[in-house]
Parts: structure tokens; sequence; C-alpha cells
């Protein structure tokens, strides 16, 4: 009665909600992210479903059951036992992928399939069904425990184990009485059948069941709870004093008290967590995994494993027992509770002020379409291009727009372009090609001839603001993605009142996001290898208008303020070149950079009317070469350390220890 009290759901539930309520004195639960709200729904108002930090439930499918089955034929009353055995439960995968931008796709509890029971004539279960989840390169796991710490968890435990030892022992008086009654039967027989063959069977005495030793009531109850949990009985079967399902059922049991299984928990109304490889000790540190690279995949990371599928009632069958009427139960299924993180990889990512043109500069480099307008924040998740170095010396980044509209399909653009809007859709390819104008087809008609000379990814940041890195605003959830890139540049607004500002406020907010997070000093600013002047067409003379009507327009309004001239523009370029230098030699001295490295190049650009993007995108190759040659060298470093590393255990395993006393040798 006991065991059924401990299983009942209203009493786990109050439990597991007394567990939650009470805080562990060992591990207080961490503060709710508030930010993380915040930039979820901000991203949510805008219409965006990107998911970076995510926490699931994974949960493994349980085993089926093994069948228990006679195998029927014609003139063949009796058959051999033919339950087939169960299906194993379904494992859950992990796979970092180069294809999966966000953690959007995910449900919070993701369930391996169940196995299905195994049925007559041998036939086996079917398997439960794997689950593979699917995280971007660059995805931070972590498994979040919730250790029965508390009084009452561990009382659930205590009385389960309770219930364990009372249903052992009750199992080995029976398989002790058994075992006797076995011999004495035997023995009886032996006795009745010489009796019938030479004498009068009258004179052997009844054969009587002697009186059994009496077991505590509650004893009895844990046994017929377990035994229902652990195994499938063939219909109207009665095997309480049968000494080979004794003996399995106490093999069973042995192995369950020395952990060597789990409990089982026939209703599934609590999930186990993930099973320690030490069976309960606490050395089993929780899942970490910071999946850098794309994880190969016929080498998917298991999570949770399937249960154990339940053996048939042949695999029961010995010279004593002909015909054995159980077969065993699946195993339970497996939980582990995760916290995902991703942290995007690009080879360069773009870090400014709001409003600086990042994602303008995006579009002008890669073929990749963020979202673009003249208000702070647009940009709410870090968003990838892909820009390709062709041998002809172009780079075939950016889609080709219209010759006519140059500007107006940058400025102000809706989410989508466009490129993707259902006119642009039903339009033919030479249509199309005909829009695009003369350089798409110079490009197009070269394209046999040309080779890719370099790719490179390149990273659109969203905005940073003063006290990002104090995780003001959305401050973590923007500068996580910066953490991850293997070279950073400043994008800057040239026109605004002063770009230095821009440039120091940025190096402060990475330099103390560092610090928070716990990163090398520096290490951050360290990664800046170039800064973009962007916006440089604001000086000098405006363009002429793209028509009379527009020019017609411009008279009517207001006369817009004086531009700063040319030489406005190159004397702010000069002072903005002048104080990376000083901050470059500000590093060095700090010893964040070396002195023989590369200087941080300069490059005004205009990224909306793609101005001076080649020379930028020839800066950028040579930064992403050089990172390359730079990560080629570390790898290097670290597989020769490793190499000495494991020479030299080789070396202790197989030298003798070198003497500790001195020998002396006898005369
Ligand atoms: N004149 C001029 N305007 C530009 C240039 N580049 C961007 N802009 C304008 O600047 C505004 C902001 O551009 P975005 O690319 O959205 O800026 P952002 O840095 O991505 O901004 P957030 O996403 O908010 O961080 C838009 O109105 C662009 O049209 C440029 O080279 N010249
Ligand atoms: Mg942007």
């Amino acid at each position: 009665m006991l065991l059924l009290r401990a299983w009942t759901p209203a009493r786990s539930f109050a439990r597991c909600y007394s567990a939650l309520a009470q805080p562990s004195s060992l591990s207080p639960p961490p503060a709710p992210d508030r930010t993380k709200a915040k930039a979820d729904w901000k991203r949510r108002q805008e219409g965006s479903n990107f998911v970076d930090t995510l926490n699931l439930a994974v949960v493994s499918g349980r085993g089926g059951a093994g069948g228990v089955a006679f195998h029927r034929e014609k003139f063949k009353a009796r058959g051999p036992p033919s339950g087939g055995p169960g299906g194993a439960g379904g494992s859950v995968y992990l796979v970092a992928s180069p294809t999966v931008t966000n953690l959007s796709h995910l449900p919070r509890t993701v369930r391996g399939g169940a196995g299905s029971p195994g049925g007559g004539s041998w036939l086996a279960g079917k398997r439960g069904e794997d689950v593979v989840l699917r995280v971007p390169v660059g995805t931070i796991v972590r498994e979040v425990r919730r250790e029965p710490k508390d009084e009452d968890a561990a009382e659930v435990e205590r009385e389960e184990r309770e219930q364990l030892e009372w249903a052992y022992e009750a199992n080995k008086i029976r398989l002790a009485e058994a075992e006797a009654r076995d011999v004495r039967w035997k023995a009886w027989k032996k006795r009745r059948d010489k009796a019938e063959k030479f004498g009068n069977p009258d004179d052997v005495e009844r054969w009587e069941e002697v009186d059994e030793i009496e077991i505590d009531g509650e004893k009895l109850v844990a046994l017929e709870q377990l035994r229902k949990a652990l195994f499938v009985m063939y219909p109207q079967t009665e095997l309480e004093g049968h000494p080979h399902f004794l003996r399995t059922e106490h093999e069973l049991l042995s192995k369950l008290l020395s952990r060597e299984i789990e409990m089982p928990d026939p209703k599934q109304r609590r999930r186990r967590q993930r099973r320690r490889r030490n069976h309960g000790q606490d050395d089993d540190q929780p899942l970490f995994l910071d999946l850098i690279k794309p994880t190969p995949l016929d080498q998917p990371i298991l999570l949770v494993a399937g249960g154990q599928p339940g053996l048939g009632n042949p695999s029961f069958l010995t010279h004593e027992d002909r015909s054995p009427k159980y077969a065993t139960r699946g195993g339970d299924g497996e939980m582990m509770r995760l916290e995902l993180e991703v942290k995007s990889t690009g080879e360069v990512g773009l870090v400014g002020l709001p409003n600086a043109g990042k994602s303008t500069l995006l579009r002008a480099l890669t073929s990749s379409t963020p979202r673009v307008a003249s208000y702070a924040f647009t940009t709410l998740n870090p968003h990838h291009g892909t820009c390709i170095l062709w041998s002809d010396g172009t780079f075939s980044g950016p889609r080709p727009s219209p010759a006519s509209a140059a500007s107006a399909d940058i400025t102000d653009t809706p989410a989508t372009p466009e490129y993707f809007s259902a006119s642009s859709h039903h339009q033919s390819r030479a249509e199309r090609r005909r829009q695009l104008g003369p350089s798409a087809s110079a490009i197009d008609s070269s394209a046999s001839e040309r080779t890719e000379v370099l790719r490179f990814t390149l990273t659109d940041n969203p905005g940073l603001v003063a006290s990002s890195s104090l995780n003001v605003g959305l401050g973590h959830a923007f500068l996580r993605h910066i953490e991850r890139c293997s070279a950073l540049v400043y994008v800057v607004d040239l026109s605004s009142a002063d770009p230095c500002e821009a440039i120091a406020s940025l190096r402060a907010e990475l330099a103390a996001y560092a610090r928070v997070k716990g990163l090398a000093e520096g290490e951050l600013e360290g990664r800046i290898r170039g800064v973009v002047a962007n916006k440089a067409d604001l000086f000098g003379a405006p363009p002429p208008p793209a028509d009379e009507a527009a020019s017609a327009d411009e008279e009517e309004e207001a006369p817009a303020p004086p531009r700063p001239s040319p030489q406005d523009g190159q004397r702010k370029l000069a002072d903005l070149t002048e104080f990376v230098r000083a901050l470059e030699a500000d590093d060095v001295a700090r010893g964040v950079r070396q002195a023989g490295d590369e200087p941080i190049w300069v490059v005004p650009v205009s990224a909306m009317r793609r101005e001076n993007v080649a020379a930028l995108v020839g800066k950028l190759a040579g930064t992403v070469r050089a990172e390359r040659e730079r990560a080629a060298r570390r790898d290097e470093l670290a597989a020769i350390e490793a190499e000495e590393e494991r020479q030299r255990a080789t070396y202790e395993r197989w030298m003798p220890p070198a003497p500790t006393e001195p020998v002396t040798e006898e005369k």
C-alpha cells in the first residue's frame, strides 16, 4: 500500500510543487532573465521569430514490453514460447547544423518515440523513433539539474528504496520456499511412482502443502507492485510459487538494489533524470557542450538514450521451465533539462552604434537582406551574409539592383525586399536580367571564365548603446553574438558630430562586456581589425536628382541644410585615423595587440550608394586571410602540444619509475 501511496500523482505533484517553491539552500535559483523576455518581445513586435536562448526538456522513449505467446499449429497443441522482444525506445540526439540560424523551430519538450511491444510468432516490436535536434553552429548547451536536495524529495527516494528492500526480502523467502518445495515434490513423486509400480499406492502419504512462512502484508504489496512494473504475465497465470519465475524476479530485484538498472515507473508519472555514469554518484558532471563546429551528420551527439526493450518469453526458456509464462517490460526513458544559447559565429562581425549603416553595408557586400530603416534598433538579431571574391576582381555579394532606383531599394525597405515580391516572382528570367541593367549581364557573361578566390562570412549585429555591457536595454542579448566573431570591424557614421566618440564608446562597451563575461583582458578590443567610415556620400554636393519630377518636388520644399564639404570629410577621416592609431598604440602598450600585427585599416565608404565598397572588400579579404593563417598556426601548435603530451604519457607508462632511495651495492 505504501508503494501505491508514494506513486499517486497528487502526492508527486505536491512534492514537485513544494520542491519548486522551496529554493534549495545549496543552489539559489537564478534571477529571471528580464532582458531575454524583453528582447524576445521586441523581436516579436518586429515580426521576427528569432530565438537565441531556449530552455527545453528532452525525454527519450520508453522501451516496449516483451511478448508472451506460445506457438500454435495444427497437430502441435503445445508449441514453444514465441513472444518477440519489445522495440527499444527512441533516443534524442543533437546536431549543430550550418543551415539552422536560430532555435525558433524547437518545441519546449522533445520526446523520443516509445518502442512497441513484442508480438506473437517471434515478432519483435517496432523501435521508437529517434529525434535529432538541429541547433545552429555556435550553440552552447548546458544541462540544468534540479537536484532532489530538499527533504521531501529525499524522503520519496528513501521510501522507494524501502519498498524495494521489502520486495526483495519477500521474494527471497518465497524463492527459498519454492526451491525447498520443489525438492520435496520431486522426492514425493519418486516415492509415489515407485509405489504405483511395485506396491500399494495408498501406502504413500498424500502430497501436502506445508504452511508457508507468513510474510508481512506491506512487504507482499511491495512485491506485487514491483512485479507488475517489471513483468508481463500470460493471461490468468499464477506464478506465485513458481521457482523459475521467482529466480528471474530475484535477479532483477538484485540488479535494482545494486542500481545496475533503474527503478521502473509503470505509469510514467515521474520522469527520471539522466542516468549517472556511476549510478547515483555525484562525480558525473552536468553536460556542457560548446558547438563551435558543425557536427558530422553520421556522428550525432547522444543526449538521452531510449529505454531498453523488454525480453520476450523465449528468453526465459530453460531445461526446467519449458513454458515460461512471463516476459519483462521495457525500461523507462530518461529526461534531461537543457539550456541552449546561440552565439553566432562569423568570420567578420560588424560593430557599431544604432543607425551607423551596418545592415546597409551587409546588403552592399553580400546577398543577405537585413532590414534597413532610418531609426535606431532596426536590427534585433544577427544577420549573416557570405561575400565571394572572384578571380576577375569582382565580388558577388549583392543582388544587383535596378540601376534607376539604386538608393531607393536600400533605404527604408520593408522586411520583404522587392526582389522577393510577387510581381518579380512572375517575371521571366530574361525580363529580370533586362531590369538588372548592364552590370549584371557583364558579370554573368564572364561567369564561366572566373573562379572563386575567397569566400567569407560577415555578421551584421544589432547596434550597441552605452551601458549595453551592463545588460541595460537589450544589452547582452546583442553583445553575445559579437563574442564569437574571429575579427571585428567598427562601422561609424562619418557624417555624425564625432565619429571618434562613437569608437571610444563602442570600445568601452566591448571592454566592459569582456570583463562581465570573464573573458581575458582586451579579448574583444584586440579583435578589432578595421574601421568602416560609412555615409561618406554626405560630404560635398548632393547627387543629381534622378528625374525631373523629383527635382520639381524638391524646389517646393524648404531648402536643405548646407552639406559639409569634401574637405570637411577628409579632415574628419584624418582625425579618425589618428584616433585609431592612438588606440592601437594603447593596445600595444597594454599587451592586447602585438607591435608587429597588421595595422587597423580605416576605409571611407558609402554603403547606400555602394561607393568604394570594392576597396573595403579588399581590406576584409586581407583580414580574413590573416585570421585564417593565425587560426591554422594555433591549431598546428595545439596539435604539436597534444602530440608531446601523448608521448610523455606513453613514456611515463612504459618506463620504470626513477628509484626513490639510493641503491647500495653489496660487497
Ligand atoms: N547617406 C547615407 N545613408 C546611409 C548610408 N548607409 C546607411 N544609411 C542610412 O542610415 C540609416 C540606418 O541604416 P541601417 O543600415 O539600418 O543602420 P544600422 O546600423 O543597421 O542600424 P541598427 O540596425 O538600428 O543598428 C538608413 O536610413 C540608411 O538608409 C550611407 O552610406 N549613406
Ligand atoms: Mg541594422
